[in-house]
C-alpha cells in the first residue's frame, strides 16, 4: 500500500481502514485490524489494536464503513459518501469519499468544501437510543470526558463528527459554535459560572452579605442574579454569619428550581457537617412537610394541601409554632407570581417567625404572570404587599449578568420600565412592548419555525398550552426530535430506579453483586451501566456502607437530586415550552412563537404583556419571533386541561398530575396480581410508548391496560379524572362508566415512592406517564 503514513494518528488510521476496506474487499473487523497494524509499526502492539479497533467502531457507528456478510460471516465493507454540514458552516465527508491519505487533517472526517447532503440535526435525530445528559456539566471546546462511565454513544459521533476526536482517549477539539450547539441539544448545563468565575456585582454583594436578621425584598429585573443571589445568600448566612443550615428555609416554585438550589448550594457547603439539614422546598413539599410533621394527611391535591397548611399554622398548635419558631432566616424567590392560596400560606408563615428570624422576599414586578384572573377580589401579590411594610427595607439588583447583545440589554431593561410604570397596562402599551422585543430580535415573522435551522436547539416558547400543542405537532410532522415541557405533569423520576427496586420491601437489602444481576437480568436494558447506578444509589443511601437499602432509597428520593429529575417528554432537541411553565430559565437561543394578539373587553392587557416579556428575556444570546396559530380547544378542570368535541365521541387532555390513583391503591384495586411483574410491564411499556386503553371494572375504577380489556393492568384512574369524563358525558358521576376510554398514550414512566403504613419505611414503584387526548365514546 502506497505511501502510508505511519504516525499512528486517528485520522491516519481511519484513512487506512478505509482504503484496505475498499482494496481487500470480504475482510473480517479482526483481519483489518491486523492488517493496519502492519503499518504501525513505532507503537506499541496493544495500545495500537484498542486504537485501531476503536478507530473502526467509530467509523461503523456513523456509518463511513459498514458491515456486510459474505460466506455468512460479518466483514467489512464500503459504503456510499454523504456529506453533513455542521452547525459551525463546515462540511465533512463520510463514506466512500475518496479523499486520499495525508490531507493533513487530524479529523476523523475531513473537511470537505461541496454541498452537504445532511445536516447535524438529521445525522442527531436518527440515533435511536434515548439521550440524557442532564446534570452533566457542560462541553467545552476542548475537553476529554470526564463523566463517571463510558461516554454516551451519541455524544461520542456527535463529537466525532464535529472535530478531533480521540475515540480511545476520550478527547476532543472541536469550535466553539459546534460545542455550543451540542451542548444545547443535549441539554449539558453550561459552566456554572456562579462557581468559577463569577464575580458578584456590588448590588449582589450587599444583598448577599447584608446581616441574617435583616428584612428585605429584592427586586430586580430578569437576569440580574436573584437565584444566584439566593444561593449566595444562604452561603453566606452560614459561612459569614455562622447559622446553621438547619434554621433556614428556602423556597420555590418548582422541583427542578429547588433542585438546582439545592445542588449549587450543596457544592459550595457540602463539606460542613449539617449541610444536609438545610431546608430547600417548593411551596408544595413545605406544606406536605408541615402537615405530615404534625401528623395530619394531606389529600386533595397541592391547593388543598396548602390550604390545610395555612390552617395549621393559623391554629395556634404549638408544636408548629415552636417548630417555624427557631427558623432564623427564610428566603422566598418568585414573589412576583404568589398568589392566592400560596400567598396566604407565606403570609401565614411570616406571621409566626420569631422577630429575630431575618427574610429575603426576591421577585420582580414585569416578570408577574401567574393570573391576575386568579387573583379575585384579594388583590395583590406577595411582593406587592410586602414591598409596602414598614419592617421590610427594599434593595435592587441593578446589572444584568443574562443578556450577550446590546439590543436585547436596551430591550431587557427599557420593557422593563414600560411595564413597572403602567402595572395596569393598556392595548397600546401592549403593541408598544411587543414591537420593542421584535426589534430586539435577530430574525421575525419565521413561519415555517419546525424547519429554521435555529430550533435545532436552545427554547421554542408559546403564550399558551393550545400554541404549545399546535407547535408540538408542527415539530413531529417536520420529522424533528424536541423536548416538549407540558405544566402540571407529575414529576419525573428516572425510571430504572423503580424497575429495579419496586416492590421489593423496604427492609430489603442488596450487595453490588446482587444489584448486578438484578441491573444484568433487566429486558429492556436501562441506559445507565450498571457502575453508574450502583453510585447513585449509594449516595441516595447515605448510609456509608458498600450495600444499600430500599428504604433508604425510597426516602433519599423524597428529595430526589437533580440528575434524576427531569420536567420533560423526549431526550434531544429544542425545549418546548409555555411562557409559563419556563420562567428562571434561559438559554442561548429562543424562538418565542407569537399568535395574532388577543381581543375582547376582558384582555388583560397588562398580564400580556409581562407574558411576551417574561418569554423574550429567556434569551441570552439570539432572540427570534415567529408565528403560530393555535388550534381550537374547550377547557375543562383545575388545573385547567383540554377537550375537544366530535360527532360520536370526545377527546381529553389526559396525563396531569394526579389523573392516576396512586400506586398502594392501585395495588389495593385488585388489579395487580404480582407487583414486580405489574412494574415490569410498565417499564417495558414506557420505552415501547404503546396507546392504552382504561376499561371498566365492576368497583366503578376504569383500568388502564396495554392491549384489551384482558390485557395487563398499568394502573387505574383517579377518581377526579373519571368525574371529568363523566361531565363531558353529560352524566351523573355515578352513572355508567363509558365501555372504553382509548387512545391513551404512554409516554414514559417514574420512580415513585410509596409511604410506608404506621412509620415503616417507604418502598418503590414504577408508574406510567401519560399523554396525549383519550377518546370517550358518547
Ligand atoms: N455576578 C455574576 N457574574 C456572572 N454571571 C452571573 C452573575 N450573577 C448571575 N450570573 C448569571 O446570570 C444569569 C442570570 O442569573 P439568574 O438566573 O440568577 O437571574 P434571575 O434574576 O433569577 O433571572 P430571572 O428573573 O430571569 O429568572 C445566570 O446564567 C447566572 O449564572
Amino acid at each position: 500500500m502506497p505511501d502510508v503514513p505511519t504516525n499512528g494518528s486517528t485520522s491516519a488510521i481511519a484513512d487506512l481502514v478505509r482504503r484496505i476496506v475498499r482494496a481487500r474487499r470480504g475482510l473480517s473487523r479482526a483481519e483489518v485490524v491486523n492488517w493496519v497494524l502492519q503499518f504501525l509499526d513505532d507503537m506499541d502492539r496493544v495500545d495500537a489494536t484498542a486504537r485501531v479497533a476503536g478507530v473502526i467502531d467509530m467509523l461503523c457507528e456513523l456509518k463511513d464503513i459498514g458491515y456486510g456478510t459474505m460466506r455468512d460471516e460479518p466483514v467489512l465493507v464500503s459504503l456510499p459518501g454523504r456529506r453533513v454540514a455542521l452547525p459551525d458552516g463546515t462540511i465533512v465527508a463520510l463514506g466512500d469519499h475518496g479523499i486520499s491519505v495525508g490531507t493533513g487533517s487530524e479529523k476523523l472526517f475531513p473537511e470537505v468544501t461541496e454541498g452537504a447532503t445532511e445536516s447535524l440535526v438529521e445525522i442527531l435525530a436518527s440515533f435511536d437510543e434515548p439521550v440524557s445528559l442532564i446534570g452533566h456539566q457542560a462541553i467545552e471546546p476542548i475537553g476529554h470526558w470526564t463523566g463517571d462511565g463510558k461516554m454516551p454513544a451519541a455524544l461520542r459521533r456527535a463529537l466525532s463528527l464535529c472535530g478531533t476526536f480521540d475515540p480511545v482517549e476520550q478527547k476532543w477539539s472541536i469550535s466553539e459554535e459546534n460545542a455550543s450547539f451540542l451542548n444545547e441539544w443535549f441539554g449539558l448545563a453550561p459552566l456554572d459560572s456562579s462557581d468559577l468565575d463569577s464575580v458578584p456585582d456590588e448590588t449582589q454583594l450587599r444583598v448577599a452579605k447584608a446581616p441574617a436578621g435583616l428584612r428585605m425584598v429584592v427586586e430586580a429585573g430578569p437576569g440580574s442574579g436573584k437565584t444566584h443571589v439566593a444561593c449566595e445568600r444562604v452561603i453566606s448566612l452560614v459561612e459569614a454569619e455562622g447559622l446553621a443550615p438547619s434554621r433556614i428555609l428556602l423556597l420555590s416554585f418548582t422541583r427542578i428550581a429547588v433542585a438546582e438550589l439545592r445542588e449549587r448550594i450543596g457544592r459550595r457547603l457540602g463539606e460542613l457537617p449539617n449541610a444536609a439539614a438545610l431546608q430547600v422546598r417548593t411551596f408544595d413539599s413545605f406544606a406536605a412537610r408541615l402537615l405530615a410533621n404534625a401528623g395530619l394527611s394531606s389529600s386533595g391535591g397541592h391547593d388543598a394541601g396548602i390550604r390545610a397548611a395555612t390552617r395549621l399554622m393559623r391554629s395556634d398548635n404549638p408544636l408548629v409554632a415552636d417548630a417555624l419558631g427557631q427558623l432564623e432566616h427564610v428566603i422566598i424567590d418568585e414573589a412576583q407570581d404568589l398568589v392566592g392560596d400560596r400567598k396566604e400560606m407565606c403570609e401565614a408563615l411570616l406571621a409566626l417567625l420569631d422577630p429575630a428570624c431575618g427574610v429575603t422576599v426576591f421577585g420582580d414586578f414585569a416578570q408577574s404572570i401567574y393570573g391576575y384572573q386568579r387573583r379575585g377580589t384579594s388583590g395583590s401579590t406577595l411582593l406587592a404587599e410586602i414591598a409596602t411594610r414598614a419592617d421590610f427595607t427594599c434593595d435592587q439588583l441593578v446589572r444584568d449578568h443574562r443578556t450577550r447583545t446590546e439590543a436585547l440589554k436596551e430591550m431587557f431593561s427599557s420593557v422593563r420600565e414600560t411595564l413597572r410604570g403602567d402595572p395596569a397596562g393598556s392595548r397600546e402599551s401592549y403593541f408598544h412592548v411587543r414591537e420593542r422585543i421584535r426589534s430586539a430580535a435577530v430574525e421575525n415573522d419565521i413561519k415555517g419555525f419546525a424547519f429554521h435551522p435555529s430550533t435545532t436547539g436552545g427554547l421554542i416558547l408559546t403564550r399558551s398550552r393550545r400554541g404549545l400543542f399546535t407547535a408540538a405537532e408542527h415539530m413531529r410532522t417536520a420529522g424533528r426530535s424536541f423536548r416538549l415541557r407540558l405544566p402540571d405533569r407529575p414529576p419525573r423520576i428516572e425510571a430504572w430506579i423503580g424497575v429495579l427496586l419496586g416492590g421489593l420491601p423496604a427492609s430489603t437489602r442488596m450487595s453490588q453483586s446482587d444489584f448486578r444481576s438484578l441491573h444484568e437480568g433487566l429486558s429492556p436494558a436501562p441506559w445507565r451501566s450498571v457502575e453508574e447506578c450502583w453510585e447513585i444509589l449509594l449516595d441516595l443511601d447515605a448510609s456509608g456502607r458498600d450495600m444499600i437499602s430500599v428504604g433508604n432509597i425510597a426516602e433519599g428520593l423524597e428529595d430526589p437530586p437533580l440528575e434524576l429529575l427531569s420536567d420533560h417528554e423526549g431526550s434531544s432537541g429544542p425545549l418546548l415550552s409555555t411562557i409559563h411553565a419556563i420562567k428562571g430559565r434561559e438559554a442561548e437561543r429562543v424562538m418565542l412563537l407569537l399568535t395574532r394578539a388577543p381581543y375582547g373587553d376582558r384582555v388583560d392587557w397588562a398580564e400580556e404583556a409581562r407574558t411576551l416579556y417574561v418569554g423574550a428575556t429567556r434569551a441570552s444570546t439570539e432572540l427570534r419571533t415567529g408565528w403560530i396559530s393555535p388550534r381550537k380547544f374547550y377547557k375543562i378542570g383545575d388545573p385547567e386541561r383540554y377537550w375537544a368535541a366530535h360527532p360520536d365521541h370526545r377527546m381529553i387532555e389526559i396525563g396531569l398530575e394526579g389523573d392516576l390513583v396512586d400506586w398502594a391503591e392501585f395495588v389495593r384495586s385488585g388489579h395487580v396480581v404480582n407487583e414486580a411483574e405489574a412494574i415490569s410491564c410498565i417499564w417495558r411499556a414506557s420505552i415501547d410508548e404503546p396507546r392504552v386503553a382504561a376499561y371498566p371494572d365492576t368497583g366503578g375504577r376504569l383500568v388502564l391496560r396495554i392491549g384489551d380489556h384482558d390485557g395487563a393492568a398499568i394502573g387505574c384512574l383517579s377518581h377526579a379524572f373519571i368525574d371529568l369524563i363523566q361531565a363531558l358525558r353529560k352524566v351523573d358521576p355515578d352513572s355508567a362508566l363509558p365501555e372504553v376510554v382509548a387512545g391513551i398514550s404512554v409516554v414514559g414512566a417514574t420512580t415513585v415512592v410509596v409511604p410506608g403504613r404506621s412509620g415503616e419505611a417507604p418502598s418503590l414503584a414504577l408508574m406510567p406517564l401519560l399523554g396525549g387526548f383519550g377518546s370517550i365514546p358518547r
